[in-house]
């Protein structure tokens, strides 16, 4: 394929960006793998179809599974439908699992895949711009509990991700804007180009087709990919891909999901660079920055929707927590990532009363 990119994650497997890549999925999957399940959310058929039909005529045995949109993918209950349709399928150990959809599906499929034997091939086929950029990159997989986000799962790296350019054209506008929060948070934490760029051409870069976009993007991937592979199982360098989570996810769960992931990590964002600010690791301009940022995508920047209380149960669930510690990724300046290890109650109150 001429305009495609390639983005290695280290030695183990390649992302590939470009418009049409999803037409090769079948080669990408290791030798010898004869069944796959195709899972797709509910309203994207019409993308999954083509990488099914690509894959008969590769001679494999298809298996079309979709799933519930977006985070009503991410559950027990769905995984355990999945693995219900290998076990009559006959699914081994030599079969794999194709994820098609945005990082709801990814997330899911990944984790199907996980488990299913202990552990089968998974490729990823993302279509949102946060799928391309984050979720179907680094190995992390799981579904949600009642408790919390993410709350179960494991890190499972696919053999291959596909990121088809042509997906992004009927991406909803919001969904797209969504997707760009994890690249600014990539912008923050590693890789400021992302921010001027965004800051330099902000309609540009939320338009499906464009160089700003595609820059964009690949500047995204490069960053995560460099992290994971440093860090698959996030044992320290991979909490900074956690930038704006902790409370973004307290946040997804109290609005019971009907908030973006993205969106919900913009508004995190900003309350991380109000707690960076507090705690004199970041000047005003910078913190600013994040509003300003954020805002030139139509991204939330405040909020103010749920009782700090609330938010605490979830923030203690935070996979960062050690014990009674909470723990925060903040910035200690431009692409200087740190942690901040059991802040005052009050500085977090009054960081949150900041977003309102
Ligand atoms: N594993 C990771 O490292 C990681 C990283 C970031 C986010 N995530 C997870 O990803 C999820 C969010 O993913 P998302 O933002 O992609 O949302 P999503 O998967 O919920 O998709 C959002 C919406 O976009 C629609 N959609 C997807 N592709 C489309 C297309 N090409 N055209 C038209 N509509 C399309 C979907 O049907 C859905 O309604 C969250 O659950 C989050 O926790 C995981
Ligand atoms: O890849 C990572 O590591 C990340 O933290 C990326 C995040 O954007 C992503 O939302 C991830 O799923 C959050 O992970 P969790 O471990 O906090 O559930
Ligand atoms: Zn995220």
């Amino acid at each position: 394929m001429s305009d495609m990119t390639t983005v290695p994650v280290g030695q183990e497997y390649d992302v590939l960006v470009g418009p049409g890549v999803s037409s090769g999925v079948a080669r990408v999957l290791p030798v010898g793998v004869g069944r796959v399940l195709v899972v797709h959310g509910e309203p994207l058929g019409h993308l999954a179809e083509p990488v099914a039909t690509s894959l008969r005529a590769a001679g494999l045995d298809v298996h079309l599974a979709a799933v519930p949109d977006a985070e009503a993918a991410k559950t027990v209950t769905v995984a355990a439908d999945l693995w219900a349709r290998m076990g009559q399928a006959g699914f081994t150990r030599g079969d794999a699992v194709v994820a098609v959809g945005g990082g709801s599906v990814t997330d899911l499929g990944g984790w199907v895949a996980a488990a299913w034997l202990r552990g089968v091939t998974v490729v990823h086929v993302p279509t949102t711009v946060l799928g391309m950029v984050d979720a179907a990159v680094g190995g992390k997989t799981g579904i949600n509990t009642a408790e919390g986000k993410n709350l179960v799962g494991a890190f499972h790296p696919p053999a291959a991700v596909l990121c088809d350019l042509d997906h992004v054209s009927s991406l909803p506008p919001a969904d797209l804007a969504a997707g760009l929060a994890e690249a600014v948070k990539c912008g923050f934490i590693a890789d400021p180009r992302i921010l001027e760029i965004v800051e330099s051409d902000a309609a540009g870069v939320q338009e499906p087709g464009s160089p700003a976009l595609r820059e964009v993007i690949e500047r995204t991937i490069a960053v995560k990919a460099e992290v994971v592979a440093a860090d698959l199982r996030e044992s320290n360098l991979r909490e900074i891909l956690n930038y704006g989570h902790t409370l973004g996810h307290a946040v997804e769960h109290h609005e019971r999901y009907r908030m973006r992931h993205g969106e919900a990590v913009a508004v995190g964002m900003v309350f991380a660079a109000e707690l960076a600010h507090r705690t004199g690791h970041i000047d005003k301009a910078l913190l600013q920055r994040h509003r300003y940022v954020l805002g030139l995508l139509g991204l939330p920047t405040t909020y103010a929707r749920a009782d700090f209380d609330d938010l605490l149960a979830a923030l203690r669930r935070d996979k960062k927590t050690r014990g009674d510690t909470l723990r925060f990724v903040v910035l200690d300046g431009l692409t200087r990532p740190t942690r901040l290890e059991g802040p005052d109650e009050v500085l977090l109150r009054e960081a949150y009363a900041a977003l309102a």
